[in-house]
């Protein structure tokens, strides 16, 4: 199954940092399917504008909704389709977390919508739920000038969920959060020289015994946990 990834963005070369690293060898071996959208080429005025004052009053610009709505008939299609996800990122959205990128891992097509200045017309989001799988989703709780970079991050949380795209599944098990993990966030990592600027790898992990290294490795996560994420431990 290839997933196809679409951005409607007004600063598309954003999404020109997908076609490096694991993402591109995704794009390259067919797994994803890319394509970054200009908003502005559904505007049809000479300052191609996509904003506009806010009703009601009140500081900043509000994106227009109907270069969103051209755009949608472009790239989507004017026929309902609940098989399509489209993702809003937005400070006001549901938590995304893990196993909402587990979910849309496995999903073939999703189309992202950044928005930028204050936000986008309510009536976008509104149109979009009677026709597409609609998600309004926030990286955390902090302001970011616009959805690009959240798209990213969600980008790369899901598309290295796809089977087939990480070289070594084994690697997905025991990450922080990951399902069956309970929700533990994940160990400290050491590698070679067991010695470093007078540092030792903890001794437990060099003897071989995988038993103990097992029980240390929970143990830390379950300290690391409750000192950093107690809201994960209840
Ligand atoms: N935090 C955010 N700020 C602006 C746009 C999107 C955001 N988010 O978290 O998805």
């Amino acid at each position: 199954m290839t997933m196809r990834l679409d951005y409607l963005s007004i600063f598309p070369g954003y999404f020109d940092v997908l076609d490096i690293s694991l993402l591109g060898k995704a794009v390259d071996n067919g797994l994803v399917e890319v394509h970054a959208h200009d908003l502005r080429d559904w505007t049809h005025d000479r300052h191609r504008t996509v904003d506009d004052t806010p009703c009601g009053g009140g500081a900043g610009m509000v994106m227009k909704p109907d270069p969103w709505g051209e755009a949608f008939d472009g790239i989507i299609g004017i026929e309902p389709d609940p098989s399509v996800h489209v993702i809003f990122p937005t400070p006001s959205g549901i938590p995304f977390t893990q196993s909402a990128a587990q979910e849309l891992s496995t999903v073939e097509r999703v189309v992202f919508c950044c928005g930028r200045y204050e936000g986008i017309d309510h009536r976008v989001i509104d149109y979009a739920r009677t026709m597409w799988t609609v998600h309004e989703l926030s990286l955390g709780d902090y302001v970011l000038n616009g959805g690009e970079v959240a798209a990213l991050a969600i980008t790369e949380a899901v598309v290295r969920l796809i089977p087939g795209f990480m070289g070594n599944p084994e690697s997905l098990a025991e990450e922080s959060f990951s399902p069956g993990q309970e929700r533990l966030l994940e160990y400290p990592l050491f590698t070679r020289p067991v010695s470093w600027r007078g540092m030792d790898v903890p001794e437990v992990l060099m003897s071989g015994h995988h038993g103990r290294i097992a029980e240390w490795r929970r143990e830390e996560s379950l300290l690391l946990t409750r000192d950093r994420r107690p809201d994960l431990t209840d």
